[in-house]
């Protein structure tokens, strides 16, 4: 079979799993992509140098883009996932595998879209994947062979850290990793805001809060970092930092965080009985 990889949907996530392939030095010439729009097309073509193909019903573009490659990952928002599914049921090769980075879709209800016996694998990727710093979580599906396992893996390596998990923990590790950058830059914005609130100037703030976040992530980084251990370093004892963190403490900023997970866990199993629901047409 080819080495072809088609990414159906190259929004942020399919787009950083692309940008870090290729940044990894996966050959463009192997890539195919498809898109909605015209214009995200061509913005795509033009970062990347790669194939890009819009949506559309009569050129039928995802199954063009699906037929004879090896990898297809599906990157559409979990309500689309069904029908591109359909879309490109019928000119995937037998021996192809079918990755998809949607949350929320469970293995079952992709498999029961595609050819009886096609290989899936469900991962939960994050956007740090476009630098080679990414975590992608991933769960076989009922026909996935160990082999396949291994080559995606492998595959995906030059994203960053690859996990594999069973599939009733996708959700929790969507919660953790897959959304986690947006945490991270939640904590910018709102270190960002508290320096203007202290008088400093929003540029300097903003400035101050996004190489802060930069550095610690750089520390976390290094081999063995223990994030409380590197906290503490920070936090003299009666000085400056331990009073912050008292009142993040007192205010329970960690079951804060514990909650907001806890929601986007419970997102996820409402998706997923949505489309559960969905009828097939
Ligand atoms: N964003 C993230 O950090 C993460 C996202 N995910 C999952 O990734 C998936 C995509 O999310 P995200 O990347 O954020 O969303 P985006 O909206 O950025 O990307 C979706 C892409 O799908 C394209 N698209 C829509 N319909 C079709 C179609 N029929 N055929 C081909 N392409 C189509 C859109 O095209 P156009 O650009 O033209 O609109 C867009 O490029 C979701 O299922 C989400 O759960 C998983 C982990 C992390
Ligand atoms: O917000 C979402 O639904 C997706 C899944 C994880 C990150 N983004």
């Amino acid at each position: 079979m080819s080495n072809q990889i088609a990414f159906l949907g190259t929004g942020s996530m399919n787009g950083a799993i692309m940008g870090g392939l290729l940044a990894a030095g996966f050959p463009k010439t192997d890539i195919v992509a498809t898109v909605r729009r015209r214009e995200s097309a061509s913005e795509l073509a033009e970062r990347y140098g790669v194939t890009v193909m819009a949506w559309d019903e009569e050129s039928d573009s995802n199954a063009q883009a699906a037929r004879g490659a090896s990898i297809v990952v599906i990157g559409v928002k979990p309500v689309g996932v069904a029908a591109v599914a359909r879309e490109i049921a019928p000119v995937l090769s037998p021996g192809a595998v079918v990755v998809s980075v949607a949350a929320a879709v469970s293995i079952e209800q992709l498999e029961r879209e595609l050819p009886e016996g096609q290989p899936v694998i469900r991962t939960m990727p994050n956007t740090p994947s476009r630098l080679g710093k990414g975590v992608v979580a991933l769960a076989r599906g009922t026909h996935a062979t160990t082999e396949q396992v291994e080559h995606i893996k492998k595959l995906f390596g030059g994203l960053g850290l690859v996990v594999e998990v069973s599939e009733d923990q996708i959700a929790a590790v969507s919660a953790v990793s897959g959304s986690g950058p947006a945490y991270a830059f939640y904590l910018a914005e709102a270190m960002a805001k508290a320096g203007e609130s202290l008088g400093l100037e929003p540029r300097l703030a903003l400035q101050l809060a996004r190489e802060t976040v930069v550095g610690a992530g750089y520390m976390l980084d290094e081999p063995g970092a223990d994030p409380a251990a590197l906290r503490r370093a920070v936090t003299s004892p009666k000085g400056t930092t331990e009073q912050a963190i008292r009142v993040f403490d007192e205010r329970g900023l960690p079951g804060i965080i514990a909650d907001g997970a806890r929601a986007a866990v419970e997102r996820s199993d409402e998706i997923t009985r949505e489309l559960g629901r969905a009828p097939r047409v």
